[in-house]
């Protein structure tokens, strides 16, 4: 099975460290890792490793990488011990995404949950002799048994947009999925990490971290709301304008996930690249659309789920990797911050064992008179959406 993912590997100074919030500044920078990769599972669900690659960008030591280069290949033990959780799985992205999920070398156990017709799904992905025992879940009675010991919970449960609406519409539907399904990670996983990825991001994480208050297990390190799908699109959008090599660009996109309060860091990417005005003005605008672009093309058959999925296993994985031990994860996720007088704010984090190390806050320094008035504009916005969803979550206490 060859598949092609990419890493996103960079390297900061810890700056500043305090015991509730680091700060990390960028020192030396490396370029982004992304290495296109060959995989394949032997009959003792050995990976046995084509390139000097890995699975969904899995970062090989460098004592391994050593080898690698020695022999060209080699086959690897990598422990799968960690256990992840789809809640939503039978969904638009959880199809995929619980796919991708099986495929890493990483996971022991993939627990899906859904509503409805999860049975089937499960039944199809248990036939992939990849490590993982892939058990369904569902209805509330088995919502705690799937949610038992969980190391990642993921959660793409909720109704997606239609053309014409924004992802504020899907609200009133969405904040009690959301409510009610982390309810019961607080009850069951209290120390997993905790992945949002249903809309509106800029809300539901708000009310996920309100609820886990209420259950008194709230760890706001563990807590993130998944914007990977921005720096994905951003990638591939910049790339493509300005013909660069996909594997060489890593674009910062930080403040939310809803239009304006997306905000991708032209000027912090790399490779160090100019644009026009109005090239600036156009890729913002795209990326910032790009969930909408993706809603009309499909004309009421809902919003992005296959670049989704994508988006999210790559999120998965990185987390995997930080649980086993990669000193150097970081990626875009919404968590709560003080990077700025909100709350809540996505930038690129570190993520170690215990969930957000930091946040890399030189991102906001030295920003484009462009990107100050981007940042300056979609406060009030995301202002508005945090205290939403904080208000909805302590409504009825
Ligand atoms: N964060 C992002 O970047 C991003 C990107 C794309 C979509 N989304 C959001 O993800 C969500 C899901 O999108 P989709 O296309 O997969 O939708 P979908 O309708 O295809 O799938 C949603 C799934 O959730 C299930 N579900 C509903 N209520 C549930 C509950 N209480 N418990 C468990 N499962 C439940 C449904 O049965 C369905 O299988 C939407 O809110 C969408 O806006 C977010
Ligand atoms: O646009 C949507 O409604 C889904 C998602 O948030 C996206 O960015 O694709």
């Amino acid at each position: 099975m060859n598949c092609a993912f990419y890493l996103l590997r960079t390297r900061y100074q810890m700056a500043a460290t305090s015991a509730n919030s680091l700060s990390i500044r960028s020192k030396t920078r490396s370029l982004p890792q992304s290495n296109p990769h060959g995989i394949k599972f032997n009959s003792q669900n050995h990976l046995h490793y084509n390139f000097k690659s890995s699975f969904l960008g899995y970062k090989i030591t460098t004592t391994h990488q050593q080898t690698l280069t020695q022999t060209q290949s080699k086959t690897l033990k990598v422990n799968a011990s960690f256990k992840v959780a789809i809640l939503g799985a039978a969904g638009g992205i959880g199809q995929p995404l619980s796919l991708l999920i099986k495929m890493s070398p990483l996971v022991s156990d993939l627990h899906l949950y859904d509503i409805a017709n999860v049975k089937g799904v499960a039944a199809d992905l248990s036939h992939c002799n990849t490590p993982s025992k892939v058990q369904d879940f569902t209805g509330n009675n088995e919502l705690s048994n799937c949610l038992k010991d969980i190391d990642i919970v993921v959660i793409p449960a909720g109704i997606p947009r239609k053309p014409g609406m924004t992802r504020d519409d899907l609200f009133n539907i969405n904040a009690n999925i959301v409510k009610s399904l982390v309810e019961a990670v607080a009850d069951n996983s209290p120390n997993a990490f905790i992945h949002i990825i249903s809309n509106p991001v800029n809300s539901t994480v708000p009310i996920a971290a309100e609820i886990l208050k209420q259950k008194g297990v709230y760890n706001r390190k563990k807590l993130f709301g998944v914007t990977t799908l921005d720096v994905v699109r951003a990638n591939t959008f910049v790339a493509q304008k300005k013909n660069l090599k996909l594997i060489d660009v890593d674009v910062p996109v930080i403040g939310g996930h809803a239009g304006i309060t997306i905000l991708p860091l032209l000027s912090k990417m790399k490779p160090n690249v100019s644009f026009t005005d109005d090239e600036i003005e156009e890729l913002s605008v795209r990326i910032q659309n790009g969930g909408t672009e993706v809603v009309e093309a499909k004309a009421g058959a809902g919003s992005a789920t296959l670049s989704m999925a994508y988006a999210a296993a790559r999120f998965v994985e990185s987390c995997l990797r930080a649980l086993d031990g990669d000193s150097d994860v970081y990626e875009c996720a919404f968590v709560e911050s003080e990077i700025t007088e909100l709350p809540f704010f996505a930038s690129r984090v570190k993520i170690g064992r215990e969930g957000v190390e930091g946040v890399v806050s030189s991102d906001l320094e030295g920003l484009s008179e462009y990107e100050k008035k981007g940042l300056e504009a979609l406060k009030g916005e995301l202002k508005g959406s945090i205290e939403k969803g904080v208000a909805f979550a302590n409504k009825e206490k």
